[in-house]
Protein backbone atom coordinates (compact mmCIF):
# COMPACT_ATOMS: atom_id res chain seq x y z
CA UNK A 1 0.00 0.00 0.00
CA UNK A 2 0.96 3.70 -1.18
CA UNK A 3 0.82 6.48 1.31
CA UNK A 4 -2.47 7.85 -0.58
CA UNK A 5 -3.82 4.28 -0.50
CA UNK A 6 -3.57 4.73 3.51
CA UNK A 7 -4.75 7.62 3.72
CA UNK A 8 -7.55 7.00 1.52
CA UNK A 9 -8.38 3.86 3.88
CA UNK A 10 -7.69 6.30 6.59
CA UNK A 11 -10.59 9.02 5.62
CA UNK A 12 -13.10 5.90 5.63
CA UNK A 13 -12.20 4.47 8.67
CA UNK A 14 -12.19 7.78 10.43
CA UNK A 15 -15.57 9.38 9.34
CA UNK A 16 -16.98 5.84 10.47
CA UNK A 17 -15.54 6.92 14.13
CA UNK A 18 -16.91 10.22 13.88
CA UNK A 19 -20.40 8.47 12.80
CA UNK A 20 -19.99 6.49 15.51
CA UNK A 21 -18.63 9.26 18.14
CA UNK A 22 -21.61 11.41 17.36
CA UNK A 23 -24.02 8.12 17.96
CA UNK A 24 -21.89 7.86 21.61
CA UNK A 25 -22.91 11.60 22.23
CA UNK A 26 -26.27 11.40 21.71
CA UNK A 27 -26.93 8.40 24.09
CA UNK A 28 -24.51 10.43 26.61
CA UNK A 29 -27.39 13.19 26.13
CA UNK A 30 -30.14 10.60 26.65
CA UNK A 31 -28.46 9.49 30.17
CA UNK A 32 -28.14 13.23 31.30
CA UNK A 33 -31.89 13.66 30.99
CA UNK A 34 -31.76 10.41 33.08
CA UNK A 35 -29.88 11.92 35.46
CA UNK A 36 -31.89 14.99 35.71
CA UNK A 37 -34.70 12.74 36.73
CA UNK A 38 -32.99 10.76 39.18
CA UNK A 39 -30.80 13.21 40.66
CA UNK A 40 -28.33 10.72 40.09
CA UNK A 41 -24.84 12.49 39.79
CA UNK A 42 -23.01 12.65 36.22
CA UNK A 43 -20.08 11.38 36.99
CA UNK A 44 -19.84 7.40 38.15
CA UNK A 45 -16.24 6.74 38.80
CA UNK A 46 -16.74 3.36 39.03
CA UNK A 47 -18.80 2.60 35.58
CA UNK A 48 -15.82 4.21 33.95
CA UNK A 49 -12.88 2.08 36.29
CA UNK A 50 -15.22 -0.90 34.50
CA UNK A 51 -15.63 0.49 31.13
CA UNK A 52 -11.78 1.39 30.60
CA UNK A 53 -10.50 -2.24 32.13
CA UNK A 54 -13.40 -3.86 29.62
CA UNK A 55 -12.30 -1.93 26.22
CA UNK A 56 -8.87 -2.01 26.98
CA UNK A 57 -8.61 -5.71 27.12
CA UNK A 58 -10.67 -6.19 23.70
CA UNK A 59 -7.27 -4.40 22.01
CA UNK A 60 -4.39 -6.76 21.21
CA UNK A 61 -1.06 -5.60 21.83
CA UNK A 62 -0.06 -4.21 25.01
CA UNK A 63 0.36 -0.92 23.02
CA UNK A 64 -2.60 -0.90 21.95
CA UNK A 65 -4.84 -1.56 25.01
CA UNK A 66 -2.59 1.75 26.59
CA UNK A 67 -3.62 3.66 23.65
CA UNK A 68 -7.26 2.70 24.26
CA UNK A 69 -7.49 3.55 27.68
CA UNK A 70 -6.16 7.10 26.87
CA UNK A 71 -8.70 6.91 24.19
CA UNK A 72 -11.96 6.15 25.89
CA UNK A 73 -10.64 8.19 29.19
CA UNK A 74 -10.65 11.45 27.21
CA UNK A 75 -14.41 10.31 25.12
CA UNK A 76 -15.52 9.67 28.56
CA UNK A 77 -14.20 13.02 30.09
CA UNK A 78 -15.83 14.59 26.81
CA UNK A 79 -19.49 12.84 27.31
CA UNK A 80 -19.36 14.47 31.30
CA UNK A 81 -18.64 18.12 29.84
CA UNK A 82 -21.37 17.24 27.59
CA UNK A 83 -23.72 15.85 29.94
CA UNK A 84 -23.10 19.09 32.48
CA UNK A 85 -24.07 21.51 29.79
CA UNK A 86 -27.31 19.57 29.20
CA UNK A 87 -28.11 19.97 33.03
CA UNK A 88 -27.14 23.51 32.82
CA UNK A 89 -29.37 24.23 30.28
CA UNK A 90 -32.11 22.35 32.23
CA UNK A 91 -31.70 25.07 35.18
CA UNK A 92 -29.61 22.43 37.33
CA UNK A 93 -26.49 24.53 37.47
CA UNK A 94 -24.61 24.29 40.38
CA UNK A 95 -24.91 26.82 43.14
CA UNK A 96 -21.90 28.42 43.86
CA UNK A 97 -22.84 30.38 46.82
CA UNK A 98 -21.45 33.54 45.98
CA UNK A 99 -23.17 37.28 45.96
CA UNK A 100 -22.86 39.62 42.89
CA UNK A 101 -21.98 43.18 44.02
CA UNK A 102 -21.88 46.37 42.23
CA UNK A 103 -19.12 47.88 43.69
CA UNK A 104 -17.03 46.43 47.09
CA UNK A 105 -17.91 48.27 49.80
CA UNK A 106 -14.50 50.18 50.73
CA UNK A 107 -15.81 53.37 52.72
CA UNK A 108 -15.13 53.55 56.46
CA UNK A 109 -13.91 50.10 56.54
CA UNK A 110 -11.74 48.25 59.17
CA UNK A 111 -8.19 46.90 57.00
CA UNK A 112 -5.89 44.20 58.35
CA UNK A 113 -2.49 43.53 57.58
CA UNK A 114 0.79 41.71 58.24
CA UNK A 115 3.83 43.26 59.57
CA UNK A 116 4.60 46.49 60.92
CA UNK A 117 3.65 49.87 60.04
CA UNK A 118 5.82 50.88 56.73
CA UNK A 119 6.02 47.41 55.63
CA UNK A 120 4.81 46.38 51.94
CA UNK A 121 1.87 45.18 52.86
CA UNK A 122 0.97 48.64 54.20
CA UNK A 123 2.01 50.44 51.40
CA UNK A 124 -0.73 47.87 49.66
CA UNK A 125 -3.28 48.69 51.95
CA UNK A 126 -3.11 52.12 51.70
CA UNK A 127 -3.13 52.16 47.70
CA UNK A 128 -6.08 50.00 47.71
CA UNK A 129 -7.83 51.89 50.48
CA UNK A 130 -6.65 55.32 50.41
CA UNK A 131 -5.12 56.95 53.63
CA UNK A 132 -8.16 57.46 55.26
CA UNK A 133 -9.06 53.84 55.70
CA UNK A 134 -8.45 52.63 59.48
CA UNK A 135 -5.72 50.43 58.80
CA UNK A 136 -3.81 48.10 61.66
CA UNK A 137 -1.86 45.40 61.49
CA UNK A 138 -1.01 42.20 63.25
CA UNK A 139 2.14 39.82 63.90
CA UNK A 140 1.14 36.99 61.51
CA UNK A 141 -0.54 36.13 58.00
CA UNK A 142 -2.77 33.92 60.11
CA UNK A 143 -3.15 36.70 62.67
CA UNK A 144 -4.53 38.56 59.81
CA UNK A 145 -6.62 35.70 58.32
CA UNK A 146 -8.39 35.29 62.08
CA UNK A 147 -9.04 39.17 62.34
CA UNK A 148 -11.14 38.87 58.96
CA UNK A 149 -12.91 35.74 59.75
CA UNK A 150 -13.97 36.84 62.79
CA UNK A 151 -15.14 39.90 61.76
CA UNK A 152 -12.91 42.50 63.80
CA UNK A 153 -11.34 43.79 60.11
CA UNK A 154 -13.60 43.95 57.03
CA UNK A 155 -10.83 43.06 54.82
CA UNK A 156 -7.33 42.13 54.52
CA UNK A 157 -4.84 42.91 52.62
CA UNK A 158 -1.93 39.98 51.94
CA UNK A 159 1.07 39.63 49.52
CA UNK A 160 0.00 36.51 47.04
CA UNK A 161 3.23 36.61 44.29
CA UNK A 162 5.69 38.27 43.34
CA UNK A 163 7.04 38.91 39.95
CA UNK A 164 10.37 37.48 40.49
CA UNK A 165 10.45 35.24 43.55
CA UNK A 166 6.77 33.61 42.69
CA UNK A 167 4.35 32.53 44.86
CA UNK A 168 4.40 33.12 48.76
CA UNK A 169 3.35 29.80 49.96
CA UNK A 170 1.68 30.84 53.03
CA UNK A 171 -0.87 32.41 51.34
CA UNK A 172 -1.97 30.03 49.59
CA UNK A 173 -2.29 27.29 52.77
CA UNK A 174 -4.09 29.76 54.37
CA UNK A 175 -6.62 30.16 51.84
CA UNK A 176 -7.21 26.66 52.21
CA UNK A 177 -8.06 26.75 56.09
CA UNK A 178 -9.63 29.92 56.19
CA UNK A 179 -13.06 30.66 55.18
CA UNK A 180 -12.18 33.80 53.63
CA UNK A 181 -12.21 35.02 49.61
CA UNK A 182 -10.29 37.15 47.84
CA UNK A 183 -12.83 40.32 46.63
CA UNK A 184 -10.43 42.20 44.69
CA UNK A 185 -6.12 42.48 44.08
CA UNK A 186 -3.80 45.25 43.66
CA UNK A 187 -0.36 45.44 42.13
CA UNK A 188 2.65 47.49 44.23
CA UNK A 189 5.89 48.25 42.34
CA UNK A 190 8.29 47.02 44.92
CA UNK A 191 11.53 49.00 45.05
CA UNK A 192 13.86 47.61 48.15
CA UNK A 193 16.62 49.56 49.46
CA UNK A 194 19.89 48.89 51.36
CA UNK A 195 19.34 51.13 54.74
CA UNK A 196 22.10 51.31 56.94
CA UNK A 197 22.43 52.71 60.80
CA UNK A 198 23.19 57.01 60.45
CA UNK A 199 26.91 57.40 59.62
CA UNK A 200 27.39 53.95 57.94
CA UNK A 201 28.67 53.69 54.47
CA UNK A 202 28.01 50.28 52.08
CA UNK A 203 31.55 49.35 53.04
CA UNK A 204 30.89 48.79 56.61
CA UNK A 205 28.17 46.52 55.77
CA UNK A 206 28.57 42.60 56.83
CA UNK A 207 25.26 41.20 57.74
CA UNK A 208 21.88 42.07 55.73
CA UNK A 209 18.43 41.35 57.71
CA UNK A 210 14.89 41.11 55.68
CA UNK A 211 12.21 39.50 55.33
CA UNK A 212 13.15 36.02 53.09
CA UNK A 213 11.35 37.33 49.81
CA UNK A 214 13.19 40.06 50.18
CA UNK A 215 16.21 38.58 50.44
CA UNK A 216 15.95 36.38 47.42
CA UNK A 217 14.40 38.97 45.69
CA UNK A 218 18.21 41.14 46.15
CA UNK A 219 20.29 37.96 45.65
CA UNK A 220 22.63 39.08 42.58
CA UNK A 221 23.65 42.35 45.00
CA UNK A 222 23.76 40.47 47.87
CA UNK A 223 26.49 37.54 46.50
CA UNK A 224 28.07 40.02 44.56
CA UNK A 225 29.14 41.78 47.49
CA UNK A 226 29.56 38.75 50.14
CA UNK A 227 26.43 39.78 52.79
CA UNK A 228 25.91 37.37 55.19
CA UNK A 229 22.04 37.07 55.50
CA UNK A 230 19.25 36.78 58.40
CA UNK A 231 15.42 36.28 57.74
CA UNK A 232 13.33 38.32 59.69
CA UNK A 233 8.70 38.20 59.94
CA UNK A 234 9.41 41.10 57.63
CA UNK A 235 11.17 44.24 55.87
CA UNK A 236 10.38 46.73 58.17
CA UNK A 237 11.01 44.62 61.54
CA UNK A 238 14.38 44.59 59.81
CA UNK A 239 14.20 48.42 60.11
CA UNK A 240 13.32 48.37 63.54
CA UNK A 241 16.32 45.80 64.59
CA UNK A 242 18.61 47.42 62.83
CA UNK A 243 18.06 51.28 64.49
CA UNK A 244 17.92 49.30 67.72
CA UNK A 245 21.16 47.38 67.68
CA UNK A 246 22.96 50.57 65.98
CA UNK A 247 25.56 48.71 64.53
CA UNK A 248 27.54 49.73 61.56
CA UNK A 249 28.15 46.61 60.45
CA UNK A 250 24.38 45.59 60.23
CA UNK A 251 21.70 46.74 57.64
CA UNK A 252 18.29 46.13 56.80
CA UNK A 253 16.38 45.45 53.46
CA UNK A 254 13.25 47.44 53.39
CA UNK A 255 11.84 50.33 51.44
CA UNK A 256 13.08 53.58 51.42
CA UNK A 257 9.95 54.92 53.15
CA UNK A 258 10.66 52.24 55.73
CA UNK A 259 14.02 53.74 55.88
CA UNK A 260 12.06 57.38 56.77
CA UNK A 261 10.11 56.28 59.24
CA UNK A 262 13.05 54.19 61.11
CA UNK A 263 15.25 57.13 60.36
CA UNK A 264 17.78 55.01 58.95
CA UNK A 265 20.56 56.20 55.87
CA UNK A 266 19.80 55.12 52.37
CA UNK A 267 23.13 52.85 51.43
CA UNK A 268 21.83 51.90 48.41
CA UNK A 269 18.41 52.24 46.48
CA UNK A 270 16.41 49.72 44.35
CA UNK A 271 19.07 46.62 44.79
CA UNK A 272 16.28 44.40 43.85
CA UNK A 273 17.62 41.52 41.03
CA UNK A 274 14.53 42.45 38.32
CA UNK A 275 14.23 46.61 38.29
CA UNK A 276 10.61 46.17 37.51
CA UNK A 277 9.51 44.19 40.40
CA UNK A 278 5.95 43.86 41.52
CA UNK A 279 4.17 42.05 44.35
CA UNK A 280 0.46 41.27 43.73
CA UNK A 281 -1.32 41.70 46.86
CA UNK A 282 -5.05 40.06 47.63
CA UNK A 283 -7.75 41.57 49.43
CA UNK A 284 -9.74 39.07 51.67
CA UNK A 285 -13.17 39.05 53.33
CA UNK A 286 -15.20 36.81 55.16
CA UNK A 287 -18.29 36.57 52.77
CA UNK A 288 -18.59 35.50 49.37
CA UNK A 289 -18.82 38.20 47.20
CA UNK A 290 -17.90 39.26 43.99
CA UNK A 291 -17.79 42.53 42.25
CA UNK A 292 -20.27 42.12 38.64
CA UNK A 293 -17.19 43.50 36.35
CA UNK A 294 -14.96 40.79 38.33
CA UNK A 295 -12.68 39.22 35.28
CA UNK A 296 -10.43 36.67 37.17
CA UNK A 297 -11.06 33.43 39.45
CA UNK A 298 -8.87 31.52 42.00
CA UNK A 299 -10.00 27.87 42.60
CA UNK A 300 -8.11 25.33 44.43
CA UNK A 301 -8.50 21.42 44.52
CA UNK A 302 -6.83 18.28 45.15
CA UNK A 303 -6.48 15.19 43.15
CA UNK A 304 -5.79 11.33 43.14
CA UNK A 305 -2.33 10.42 42.42
CA UNK A 306 -3.21 8.98 38.94
CA UNK A 307 -1.12 9.60 35.64
CA UNK A 308 -3.55 11.98 33.75
CA UNK A 309 -5.46 13.15 36.25
CA UNK A 310 -4.87 16.88 35.99
CA UNK A 311 -4.75 16.57 32.01
CA UNK A 312 -8.52 15.78 32.62
CA UNK A 313 -9.26 18.08 35.03
CA UNK A 314 -8.05 20.99 32.76
CA UNK A 315 -10.13 19.60 30.23
CA UNK A 316 -13.31 21.28 31.75
CA UNK A 317 -11.35 24.35 30.86
CA UNK A 318 -10.42 23.27 27.16
CA UNK A 319 -14.09 21.89 26.25
CA UNK A 320 -15.83 25.24 27.53
CA UNK A 321 -13.31 27.94 26.20
CA UNK A 322 -12.43 29.02 29.66
CA UNK A 323 -8.69 30.79 29.10
CA UNK A 324 -6.19 29.53 32.29
CA UNK A 325 -3.68 32.33 33.80
CA UNK A 326 -1.91 30.20 35.83
CA UNK A 327 -1.60 27.28 38.10
CA UNK A 328 0.97 26.53 40.93
CA UNK A 329 1.22 23.34 42.98
CA UNK A 330 1.58 22.76 46.81
CA UNK A 331 1.95 19.46 48.63
CA UNK A 332 -0.61 18.23 51.12
CA UNK A 333 -0.03 18.22 54.60
CA UNK A 334 0.56 14.60 55.76
CA UNK A 335 0.19 13.40 52.03
CA UNK A 336 3.44 13.00 50.74
CA UNK A 337 3.57 13.29 47.19
CA UNK A 338 0.09 14.64 46.77
CA UNK A 339 -0.87 18.06 45.61
CA UNK A 340 -3.31 20.53 45.93
CA UNK A 341 -3.51 22.78 42.59
CA UNK A 342 -4.14 26.27 42.93
CA UNK A 343 -5.12 27.62 39.66
CA UNK A 344 -6.06 31.20 38.24
CA UNK A 345 -8.87 31.18 35.35
CA UNK A 346 -10.41 34.55 33.10
CA UNK A 347 -14.22 34.99 33.57
CA UNK A 348 -16.81 36.04 35.63
CA UNK A 349 -18.60 33.27 37.92
CA UNK A 350 -21.46 34.79 36.09
CA UNK A 351 -20.51 33.51 32.38
CA UNK A 352 -22.10 30.01 31.48
CA UNK A 353 -18.83 28.53 30.10
CA UNK A 354 -17.08 29.07 33.59
CA UNK A 355 -20.10 27.97 35.36
CA UNK A 356 -19.96 24.35 33.64
CA UNK A 357 -16.07 23.97 33.63
CA UNK A 358 -16.29 24.74 37.66
CA UNK A 359 -19.22 22.53 37.38
CA UNK A 360 -17.17 19.69 36.19
CA UNK A 361 -14.00 20.23 38.51
CA UNK A 362 -16.29 20.44 41.31
CA UNK A 363 -18.06 17.07 40.86
CA UNK A 364 -14.48 15.28 40.37
CA UNK A 365 -11.55 16.43 42.34
CA UNK A 366 -11.05 16.63 46.01
CA UNK A 367 -11.72 19.53 48.25
CA UNK A 368 -12.60 22.08 45.75
CA UNK A 369 -12.90 25.79 47.11
CA UNK A 370 -13.53 29.13 44.85
CA UNK A 371 -11.15 31.00 46.40
CA UNK A 372 -13.07 34.18 44.86
CA UNK A 373 -14.04 36.07 41.07
CA UNK A 374 -12.68 39.77 41.22
C1 LIG B 1 -22.49 8.14 30.32
C2 LIG B 1 -22.42 8.16 31.65
O1 LIG B 1 -21.91 9.25 32.38
C3 LIG B 1 -20.50 9.37 32.64
C4 LIG B 1 -19.78 9.11 31.40
C5 LIG B 1 -19.49 7.80 31.04
C6 LIG B 1 -19.24 7.45 29.62
O2 LIG B 1 -19.08 8.36 28.80
O3 LIG B 1 -19.22 6.23 29.31
C7 LIG B 1 -19.46 6.85 32.08
C8 LIG B 1 -19.76 7.13 33.36
C9 LIG B 1 -20.11 8.47 33.81
O4 LIG B 1 -19.02 9.00 34.52
C10 LIG B 1 -22.93 7.04 32.49
O5 LIG B 1 -23.18 7.26 33.68
O6 LIG B 1 -23.13 5.95 31.94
Amino acid sequence: MDLLECRNKLDVIDKQIVKLFEERMDICGKVAETKIASGKAVYDAEREKQKLDAVSAMADSEFNQVAVRELFSQMMSISRKYQYSILAEHGRAMKLGFERLDKLPVEGVRVVHQGVEGAYSHAAAIQYFGKNAEIYHVARFEDAMKEVQLGNADYAVMPIENSSAGAVIDMYDLLTRYDNYIVAETFLPVNHALLGVPGAKLSDVKTVFSHPQALMQCSTFLNDNGLKQISVENTAVAAKRVVEEGDKSQAAIASEIAGQMYGLELLKPSIQNNQGNTTRFVILANRKVYQKDAGKISICFELPHTSGSLYNMLGNFIFNHVNMMMIESRPIPGRNWEYRFFVDIEGNLQDAGVKNALRGIGAEAQNFKILGNY
